[in-house]
């Protein structure tokens, strides 16, 4: 059975990948957390809530790299990165799941992700990765006369706007009408701001309470519109996903692979 690390193991998703760990029966050989966070040292077993796992909390990110197969790593794209270039200079593989990267930090992170196996996804629930799938489908036949809305919803302690997701679902309905997603986005309308271009997909982002994650990705005709959305209800099917992603990434070849990869969707 593949022994796991995990990073961020005391954030929201890292006490639920530490729980689908251990449910998919695989071992917990590390955890990590920030320099001065108040868990290290404590059991991440006993953090979780699935009873002590003998796995102190640790900062110490050489040594837990050094005992792992992978590292399922949810913290932030700064850290993300860090912990590519250890697991590249140590030989191990690693499943991001942090959201923010800018088009600089994504290409670095390949460049990083050269000579090790590596996942790096915004959403690692099957249900997003269909609508991926469907919402370029969606939009190639639709074409240019049905204007395109992207709106998502999460809890107020999300640091990055809009949701990774949201970023990739504008990412693939661009490409899908022949746009560059970084010219045609629009992430602010206030005033008198003109009308709607025919290019332009509008990235609107709502922010409170305990939303775990909402995406909508509206098409707009005259007389008629399409909404495609998906709800998260829990967190778990991002941490099973992360686990299943630990599991089918381990003795890959080098590079970096994303979840439609690891589903078979592509
Ligand atoms: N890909 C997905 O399916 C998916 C799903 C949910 C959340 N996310 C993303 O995962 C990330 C984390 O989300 P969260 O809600 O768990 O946040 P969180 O703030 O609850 O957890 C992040 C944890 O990382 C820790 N951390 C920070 N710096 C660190 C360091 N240097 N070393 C080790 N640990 C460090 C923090 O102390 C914190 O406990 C966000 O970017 C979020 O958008 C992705
Ligand atoms: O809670 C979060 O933060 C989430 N982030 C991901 C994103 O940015 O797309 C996925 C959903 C939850």
């Amino acid at each position: 059975m593949i022994k796991i690390a995990v990073c961020g193991a005391a954030g929201r998703m890292g006490q639920r990948i530490i729980v689908a760990a251990v449910e998919a029966g695989c071992t917990i050989s590390g955890a990590l957390e920030r320099p001065g966070h108040p868990q290290v040292g404590q059991d991440a077993g006993l953090i979780a809530g699935v009873g002590s796992l003998g796995v102190a909390i640790s900062d110490d990110l050489n040594k837990v790299v050094e005992g792992c197969d992978v590292l399922i790593d949810f913290t932030t794209p700064k850290v993300s990165l860090k912990n590519l270039e250890i697991c590249g200079l140590k030989k191990k593989a690693i499943v991001i799941g942090s959201t923010g990267f800018t088009p600089e930090e994504r290409a670095l992170a390949a460049e990083l992700a050269k000579d090790i196996p590596a996942v790096l996804a915004p959403n690692m629930s099957v249900g997003v990765n269909v609508c991926f799938k469907v919402l370029k489908d969606v939009a190639k036949t639709l074409g240019d006369d049905f204007d395109v809305e992207i709106v998502e919803l999460h809890h107020n302690k999300k640091k990055d706007s809009p949701s990774g997701t949201a970023v990739r679902m504008g990412e693939v309905v661009a490409e899908a009408l022949g746009r560059d997603y970084n010219q045609v986005a629009n992430y602010h309308r206030e005033g008198i701001c003109g009308e709607r271009t025919k290019e332009e997909i509008g990235m609107q982002t709502v922010r409170g309470g305990d939303i775990i994650g909402e995406h909508t990705v509206y098409f707009i005709g005259q007389g008629e519109r399409i909404e495609i959305s998906h709800r998260a209800m829990t967190r778990d099917m991002f941490s099973r996903g992360s686990v299943r992603a630990a599991k089918w990434i381990v003795g890959k070849a080098p590079g970096l692979y994303d979840m439609q990869d690891v589903l078979g969707l592509k």
